[in-house]
């Protein structure tokens, strides 16, 4: 569970995110939906204590970001924007040592990460060196990393960008099976495909502020648009940099 209470954060003169307030339930998948420079990227690393709040409050849990950073960090599973993956470890290698980071050892961590592999059908790079790695299979090995200790709260910056249909569906796919689970899923996208085909939940957020929330029924009614990209345009005023 995620509570995201009137965030403020400024770099310089540059107002990233301002007045920024949501809720991301257990068993829910939340899209931030939102142009580029929006902030959702920066509401994401406040929510994942990478950078501090100027104003306001987040709680994952009940935890706040700022007061309990590392039993947030436990509490959560990050695909971050950059996915930094060391080029000289396999894709097992990097799900194992961010198991490690977390407390996993032994069978259970042995389980876990063959689960996996299995889950994001990376059998055949498993054992390869990451270096080289095409763009789809190293969002691969970063959500493995990511999912790894089972988090119940998974934060995901922009998880399908430049992902290929298949990449894509297994994504999708994974997303689902989590949810399912009653896992709490907030991610993030500019692509309003990606989020009217996922989300349960909608958080449109434009120039720092969240100008709209609801489910995508009650996007459609609030602005009286049948399909779901015309409420969009309709709340955000363009459509500039939500199309793919
Ligand atoms: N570390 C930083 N220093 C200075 N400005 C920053 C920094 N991080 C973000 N910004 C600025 O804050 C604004 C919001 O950026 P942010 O990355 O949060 O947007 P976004 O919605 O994630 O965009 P995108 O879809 O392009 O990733 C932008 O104007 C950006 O240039």
């Amino acid at each position: 569970m995620i509570e995201v209470r009137n965030l403020h954060k400024r770099f310089g003169a540059v107002t990233a995110v301002e007045d920024v307030s949501f809720s991301a339930a257990d068993g829910v998948v939340t899209g931030l939906l939102g142009p580029n420079g929006a902030g959702k990227t920066t509401t994401l690393r406040m929510l994942y204590t990478l950078v501090r709040p100027d104003r306001g409050a987040a709680r994952i849990d009940g935890l706040d970001v700022a007061e309990k950073p590392l039993e947030v960090r436990r509490a959560i599973g990050v695909l971050p924007d950059a996915r930094g993956l060391y080029p000289r470890l396999t894709a097992r290698e990097h799900a194992r040592y961010a198991g490690e980071l977390h407390g996993l050892s032994g069978s259970l961590l042995d389980k876990r990460v063959a689960e996996l592999i299995e889950l994001l059908d990376m059998k055949d790079i498993a054992d390869r060196r990451a270096e080289g790695f095409s763009q789809g299979e190293r969002m691969k090995v970063a959500l493995a990393r990511a999912l790894v200790h089972n988090p119940r709260n998974v934060l995901l910056d922009e998880p399908t960008n430049g992902l290929d249909v298949m990449s894509t569906r297994a994504v999708r796919t994974l997303i689902r099976r989590l949810k399912e689970q009653g896992h709490c899923i907030l991610f993030s996208s500019h692509v309003m495909q990606e989020v009217g085909a996922l989300c349960d939940r909608i958080v449109v957020v434009a120039r720092g502020r969240v100008v709209a929330e609801g489910t995508p029924d009650e996007l459609r009614a609030r602005t009286g648009k049948e399909s779901l990209e015309e409420a969009f345009v309709s709340v955000i005023g363009t459509d500039q940099g939500l199309m793919q």
